[in-house]
């Protein structure tokens, strides 16, 4: 085996009212990090969807450690994706009765691992919200609640760590902070980070980019 983590072949989606969207073929290795760039409406999250499992392609395969996410069913799919992917959205929910202990708590007991309350505070340290893991998410600030969905998202030690624009309201000095923490962290967690963006400040961070192409109108 080698240490391939994710592979893009031959994809294409087409949404029943919308567009026929091709995909660029890439592969990303174990511990690389690269930029998924495109404008508005190039199909950036319709490709996460894809690597997700959570909508099916046209064609072609979405392959997570040689793994076929497509080939997998139901409860089966569910697993593998909250074991191997950890997603951080442009605008995080959480489940706002539990605290950010027991919302991290959450995502493990959903990839069917044994909740680790000392891991979590090992990760909430590194993200220095430490103090924050009693606290509801509405008596977070947006930045603290950023690191509560980063930690979220790495607690499983996922392969592969997706990120959906995760600069795109911040001013410049926080982009570069957010950016180094979820490069530092996903190195720490193992994780090979994807990061979809049309926020070009964040180009110069990073050597691999994959270019999504405007859509024919
Ligand atoms: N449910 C849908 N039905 C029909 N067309 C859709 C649907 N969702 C998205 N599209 C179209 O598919 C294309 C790709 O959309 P997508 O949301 O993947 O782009 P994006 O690159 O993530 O955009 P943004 O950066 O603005 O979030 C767009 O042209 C969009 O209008």
């Amino acid at each position: 085996m080698d240490n391939s983590i994710l592979l893009i072949s031959d994809l294409a989606f087409e949404y029943k009212l919308g567009p026929k969207i091709h995909f660029p073929n890439f592969e990303m290795k174990a511990g690389e990090h690269s930029l998924l760039l495109g404008d508005s409406g190039s199909g950036k999250s319709t490709l996460l969807n894809l690597i997700a499992g959570f909508s099916k392609p046209l064609q072609g395969e979405v392959r997570i450690q040689h793994q076929s996410i497509y080939q997998l069913q139901g409860s089966g799919r569910d697993k593998f994706r909250a074991q191997q992917i950890g997603f951080i959205f442009q605008e995080a929910h959480f489940l706002k009765n539990l605290t950010v202990m027991e919302n991290i708590q959450l995502a493990q007991s959903l990839a069917g691992f044994e909740t680790d309350k000392e891991a979590i505070e090992r990760l909430l340290n590194y993200l220095q919200i430490g103090d924050k893991k009693k606290a509801f998410p509405h008596e977070l600030s947006r930045g603290q609640l950023q690191r509560v969905a980063i930690a979220r998202a790495l607690i499983n030690k996922p392969a592969l760590l997706i990120a959906d624009e995760p600069t795109a309201s911040l001013d410049d000095n926080n982009t570069t902070l957010v950016l180094n923490l979820l490069l530092d962290t996903a190195q720490q967690y193992g994780s090979t980070l994807l990061i979809a963006t049309h926020d070009k400040r964040v180009k110069d961070s990073f050597s691999n980019t994959i270019q999504l192409n405007n859509l024919q109108r």
